[in-house]
């Protein structure tokens, strides 16, 4: 079995490897690259897996997970560079560093690939985007896709369109709980126990996107079908409408996608 070292075990990198657990993949072939040693504790005791620096892990490992911070990542490739093997697989999973900065970091021939994961990974229901650079043959692809896979849907995107991909799904949980936030607020504001507004608002969103997948029907359609003739959802989407939330989606999505773009000029 390949044998996957995760370099970066925080929000994500965690998310990765207890994916990786659940799926099946044996603790044997995974290891965690991490500096702080209470930190190192913590994975060893939670998985069972070897924590080890991430020079070591490199070297033992077949598949490398990059999971630091953006603008981590480049000290990241100078440590790891002299044991990166030509062909050796490693996938990036963080925002705005481009397959052409980590390639020309490391050795020629290291089979780069650009993952744009999303943290629903750690409840198995993520969605990831996976673009190939230039060293990347098509098992490198698959073996990215199955890794990826492990907690949630995966697709192929150009690369081009990683930084649209990062503003719309890699933060995308990030709107939809500030909108859960909103309508808890609401309802307490209109005298709901805080509890009963959590349990409406969370189900109702598991509820709607359940239908959105199940269905299959375009959003307008079942937001339509919601909306009585004079009734109270049209009484709210005029509002919603007047305070302008949809042009403000679309410039908070073209703020996060140009940050994304920044991230990769190191800003
Ligand atoms: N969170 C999310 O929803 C998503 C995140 N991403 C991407 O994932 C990456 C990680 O993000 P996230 O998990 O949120 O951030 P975190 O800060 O939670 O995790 C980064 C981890 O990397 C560790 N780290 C830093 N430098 C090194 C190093 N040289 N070697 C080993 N470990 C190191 C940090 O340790 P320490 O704290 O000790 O510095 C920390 O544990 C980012 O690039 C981000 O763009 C992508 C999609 C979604
Ligand atoms: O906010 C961020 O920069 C990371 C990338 C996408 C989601 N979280």
């Amino acid at each position: 079995m390949t044998q996957v070292a995760i370099l970066g075990a925080g929000v994500m990198g965690e998310t990765l490897l207890s994916g990786l657990i659940r799926a099946g993949r044996r603790t044997a072939d995974l290891m965690v690259g991490e500096k702080r040693p209470e930190r190192a504790r913590e994975l060893e005791e939670r998985y069972g897996v070897e924590v080890l620096g991430n020079v070591e892990a490199a070297r033992k490992a077949d598949t490398l997970a990059l999971v630091v911070k953006p603008q981590d990542m480049e000290d990241l490739l100078k440590e790891i560079a002299p044991v990166v093997r030509p062909g050796q697989l490693v996938v990036s999973l963080a925002a705005g560093i481009t397959t052409a900065f980590i390639e020309a970091h490391l050795p020629e021939g290291a089979a780069v690939v650009r993952v744009m994961p999303n943290t629903p990974a750690l409840v198995d229901e993520g969605m990831a985007a996976i673009s190939r650079g230039s060293h990347c043959d098509e098992e490198h692809l698959v073996e990215a896709e199955s890794l990826m896979a492990s907690t949630g849907k995966v697709i192929r995107v150009p690369e081009r369109q990683q930084d649209a991909v990062t503003a719309i799904s890699g933060s995308g949980p990030g709107y939809i709980f500030f909108v859960v936030e909103s309508m808890i607020e609401a309802g307490v504001h209109l005298g709901l126990p805080r509890a009963t507004a959590t349990e409406l608002v969370v189900q109702t969103v598991v509820g709607s996107a359940k239908l959105l997948r199940e269905t299959g029907e375009h959003p307008t359609v079942l937001r339509e079908r919601v909306t009585s003739p004079a009734g109270t959802t049209a009484a709210a989407i005029r509002e919603l409408e007047d305070h302008k939330v949809r042009a403000a989606f679309l410039t908070a999505i073209e703020a996060a996608r140009d940050r994304s773009r920044a991230l990769a000029e190191g800003l």
